[in-house]
């Protein structure tokens, strides 16, 4: 395949790429004929297989290749009770000290009675590919007496995130890749209560499915029976749907039918009852993430003791791609449609001449 040359330098191409299997070009130029059967009667001689190829194919490969250089941003944001396993999930879901834990956060440091919140980024590499996860934690969500609107700092610090963005979108001389670190997906802790959602829960869940995708888990679901379980999570799907509250994959972004049975699937499985540990243990020969109890080991990622391991695949080997684009041409969509019509729509133009929308924005 031929080199990369950047826009300004290169030459209209005379040959279309090809992929790299594929014999030389003889020095004929390639003139498609109506039937679409390019080089044909140039001359070339190539054989059958080549007549009319253009190359779309390699467009998959050219997006690979480019999107391995640039890498992926992918930024999780954890809310919950303190105490319901986050940092522990979160470390359990890259296999790496990924949440505050790494940092110099320490566990005897006492929990603030505000909602403060804190980044850590990480980069993670697999097969090749970069991928820079952010995990934004929420110490003391829920924490305090009197916790109405405690969901707000955290409404606050996403829609920051997306007023960053806007700012950087509407520079005249923006940046060639826009730093991003809005929130693509928010994993809400639910306590392994058994009975049903918290009024805190649904007041954080109504007003925040609005702006990010949210992902909600029962945490610790070690501590509920196969019962228990079942029926918790059936009363969390009815609550969450006579509240109104869509949770991540939203019904009405579904794009095609095959889009919509597989996020069925998910809807159904809602919320994920997880269990997570960072610690290894000996289990039939194998090493396996578990948490040891004086019944055995609970296996974190064996679908039949717990639902971490669906979590992972859905959230990272099946929708990573989805959440960020949800993220973008949603919710920053909306955000952005209302922040520049709050603003008339049109740049204001200061009396010196000058676009105020720095100022204005
Ligand atoms: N039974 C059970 N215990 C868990 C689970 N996950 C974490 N824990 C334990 O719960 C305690 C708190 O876990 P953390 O991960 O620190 O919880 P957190 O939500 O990050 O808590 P804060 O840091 O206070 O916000 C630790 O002792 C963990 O070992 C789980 O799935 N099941």
């Amino acid at each position: 395949m031929s080199e990369i040359v950047p826009p300004e330098v290169r030459p209209k191409p005379a040959v279309p790429a090809k992929p790299s299997h594929v014999a030389p070009p003889s020095s004929a130029p390639f003139v498609p004929s109506p039937q679409g059967t390019g080089g044909e009667g140039q001359g070339s001689g190539r054989g059958s297989a080549l007549l009319g190829y253009i190359g779309i194919d390699t467009i998959i490969e050219q997006m690979r290749k480019k999107t391995m250089k640039a890498g992926f941003d992918f930024n999780i944001m954890v809310v919950g009770q303190s105490g319901l396993g986050k940092s522990t999930l979160v470390n359990t879901l890259f296999k790496s000290q990924v949440s505050r834990r790494s940092t110099s956060w320490s566990r005897d440091e006492k929990i603030p009675k505000t909602v403060e919140i804190k980044s850590v980024s990480h980069v993670i590499e697999e097969g090749g590919v970069k991928m820079k996860l952010t995990v934004v934690d929420t110490p003391g969500f829920g924490d305090q007496i009197n916790n109405d609107n405690c969901w707000e700092p955290i409404s606050k610090h996403i829609n920051e995130q997306y007023e960053k963005f806007l700012k950087e979108e509407v520079n005249i001389a923006r940046k060639k890749r826009i730093p991003d670190t809005r929130v693509h997906c928010c994993l809400y802790f639910i306590s392994p209560t058994g009975h049903s959602l918290r009024q805190l829960d649904i007041e954080f869940m109504k007003h925040l499915s609005r702006v990010v995708n949210i992902i909600p888990v029962i945490a610790k679901s070690d501590t509920l029976t196969p019962e228990e379980k079942t029926e918790f999570k059936q009363r969390v799907r009815k609550e969450l749907e006579v509240c109104g509250i869509e949770c991540y994959p939203q019904k009405e972004f579904d794009e095609d039918m095959e889009d919509k049975s597989d996020n069925d699937k998910i809807r159904e499985t809602m919320p994920f009852a997880v269990v997570g540990s960072d610690k290894e243990y000996q289990v039939n020969g194998k090493r396996v993430l578990g948490r040891k109890t004086a019944w055995g080991v609970v296996e974190v990622e064996n679908p039949n003791h717990c639902e971490f391991s669906l979590l992972r695949d859905f959230m990272i080997r099946s929708h990573l791609q989805d959440l960020k684009e949800v993220t973008h041409n949603i919710h920053y969509e909306t955000y952005r449609a209302k922040r520049l019509n709050d603003n008339g729509g049109l740049h204001p133009i200061s009396s010196s001449g000058h676009d105020t929308q720095e100022s204005n924005l």
